[in-house]
């Protein structure tokens, strides 16, 4: 069960690959409207969390949650119908289509069809406003960050997986994403979940931020308690816990 007022998240996730424990006992919850941080030094296992949120890996121990709904036995597509919306740290994009094939590719991609209006609608929430007839193999990574949001958005997803959405990004993009994250979130009541390796990027944009280190969650809170606690600045910098 998850906490009263959360819409999504996961409780007591273990997770073995190959024989090697990846994920201990990791809860994480997050709330509609709210934007949450994902932060850890490399190799802590946030990737990992996010293949267990979206249904690739299925934990040894532990369950994820949509609501009341029990996720645990569902594949990757089945929780993206059920409005779990997830992206990569790689745009990629299907090199040879335009953009108005790729948002019509995704309209058409499973029932219920989503109509032009609902893919116009989404390219201008995100702002998408390269010509419809480039190929998207053509655009640069915040256009294809952005093309593959709208392929999302469109379908009014309930939760918003991102790996590492500023990668990539120049400072002046940096800024606009955040300003469309927060517009998802506030507007459309969204619950995003962010990885994100740069402390003072979550600073500016997350509610609230988790830590993991080594397969286990080591801090949650308000970014700049986290940023403050001893165990989160020995995990980032080698000081003592
Ligand atoms: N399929 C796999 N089989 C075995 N070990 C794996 C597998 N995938 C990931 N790992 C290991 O799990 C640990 C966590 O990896 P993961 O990619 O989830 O961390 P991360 O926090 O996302 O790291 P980064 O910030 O570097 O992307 C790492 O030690 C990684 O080598």
């Amino acid at each position: 069960m998850l906490p009263t007022g959360a819409c999504f998240g996961c409780e007591g996730v273990m997770l073995s690959l190959g024989g090697r424990r990846i994920l201990s006992d990791v809860s994480l919850h997050v709330k509609r409207g709210e934007v949450l941080g994902l932060i850890g030094p490399n190799g802590a296992g946030k990737t990992s969390l996010f293949e267990v949120l979206s249904g690739r890996y299925h934990p040894q121990q532990g369950s994820v949650f949509l609501d009341e709904l029990r996720l645990d036995r569902l594949d990757i597509f089945r929780r993206a119908r059920l409005g779990v919306a997830r992206t990569y740290q790689s745009p990629v994009v299907p090199n040879a289509l335009t953009i108005g094939q790729t948002l019509r590719a995704a309209r058409k991609a499973y029932a219920p069809m989503m109509s032009a209006h609902d893919a116009e609608w989404a390219a201008r929430l995100v702002r998408l406003d390269a010509s419809w007839d480039r190929t998207a193999g053509s655009l640069d990574t915040f256009d294809r960050r952005k093309l593959l949001l709208a392929c999302l958005m469109m379908r009014r997803p309930r939760v918003l997986l991102m790996d590492e959405p500023a990668s990539g990004l120049i400072n002046t993009e940096i800024a606009e994403l955040d300003l469309l994250l927060r517009k998802f979130a506030d507007e459309y009541h969204l619950a995003i979940i962010l990885i994100e390796h740069r402390l003072e990027l979550l600073g500016a944009i997350a509610d609230r931020v988790y830590v993991l280190d080594l397969g286990a969650m080591i801090a949650e809170g308000a970014p700049e308690d986290v940023f403050r606690d001893d165990r989160v600045q020995a995990a980032y910098f080698g000081g003592v816990a």
